[in-house]
């Protein structure tokens, strides 16, 4: 397919639904059948290929592809030439050192340790960064197994709720290693694309979209200072006259999570009539 825009989504575990999910919102074709390997969008003139979330820097960073939606924890891992470009909101995780509960290790006791991980270059650049010399054993998953086998005395392993290392009876210790979440990725210093722009445009509407939403309102002029205080929009609220004497309508986007205390703070001041609707898409 020439010229057309040719993008890496990762094709199973924690991160393929919300990605094609992510995509499919802002206005992509996405696969239907979770086997497919690739997938054509002659709309958008763009091609996705459905690759190992670990092995999407390895395209990105060699140029095969322009860009890869992945994890942070990944992208770093790979070490390969790649820029993160844009925080994606979804697949948070923490990367963390975890030991035999009860043993209340300490990064410093690491010294001369064995340390499983399948993220060997993350917890290498990381102990070395530190002064710290431990002995990295490489394991593809199930890493909480390790200690209780023998293979390990600590691990640094994707931290979610918890409940994997829990259920191992292994605690976390130690500062988390890395924060991590979807990114979507470039190769390093890649050229200015406008096709990339655009999906930086789309993808940006959308987590706008997911986070913000529109609110509405009546409120007496008099207090219009106090209502632009509570709902300043982006660039300002718009305020249009009302037929009702004194009155006005104002429109603000406002953050989704703090939409009720707002409408409560605004109900205090006097609004009324205040509504709250969901946005479908955007460019900011
Ligand atoms: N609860 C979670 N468990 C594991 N990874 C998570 C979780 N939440 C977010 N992530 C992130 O998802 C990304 C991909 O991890 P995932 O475990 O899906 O890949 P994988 O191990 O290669 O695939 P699989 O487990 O299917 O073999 C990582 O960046 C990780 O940080
Ligand atoms: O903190 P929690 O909510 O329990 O989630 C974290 C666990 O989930 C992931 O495992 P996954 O199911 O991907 O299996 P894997 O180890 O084979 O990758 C990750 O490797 C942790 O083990
Ligand atoms: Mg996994």
């Amino acid at each position: 397919m020439k010229d057309y825009l040719r993008i890496a989504v990762p094709n199973k575990g924690q991160l393929s639904e919300p990605a094609s999910a992510m995509l499919r919102e802002a206005g992509y074709r996405q696969r239907k059948d979770s086997r497919d390997l690739v997938l054509v969008d002659p709309d958008n003139e763009t091609e996705f290929f459905f690759l190992r979330p670990k092995d999407i820097a390895v395209y990105v960073g060699e140029g095969i592809l322009q860009a890869g939606i992945t994890g942070r924890d990944m992208t770093l891992d790979s070490q390969a030439p790649v820029d993160e470009v844009l925080p994606l909101g979804f697949g948070g995780s923490t990367f963390r050192f975890a030991a035999r509960d009860g043993a209340s290790m300490k990064l410093e006791d690491l010294r001369g340790k064995r340390i499983a991980t399948s993220f060997d270059g993350l917890l290498r650049s990381y102990l070395a960064d530190r002064g710290i010399d431990a002995r990295v054993i490489h394991l593809d998953g199930a890493v909480e197994s390790s200690i209780q086998l023998g293979v390990a005395d600590a691990v640094a392993d994707v931290v979610s709720t918890g409940t994997t290392l829990r259920q191992a009876g292994l605690e976390i210790f130690g500062d988390p290693i890395l924060q991590s979440e979807a990114v979507l990725i470039r190769q390093r210093d890649a050229d200015d694309d406008p096709k990339i722009e655009q999906l930086l445009r789309r993808l940006r509407g959308v987590l706008v979209a997911r986070d913000y939403v529109m609110m509405d309102y009546d409120v007496h002029a008099e207090r219009l200072d106090d209502a632009v205080a509570l709902t300043p929009g982006m660039e300002g609220p718009t305020v249009s006259p009302l037929h009702r004497e004194g009155w006005v309508a104002v429109r603000a986007m406002v953050p989704r999570r703090d939409a009720q205390r707002i409408m409560d703070d605004l109900w205090g001041i006097g609004a009324r009539a205040i509504l709250v609707t969901d946005i479908y898409a955007c460019r900011l």
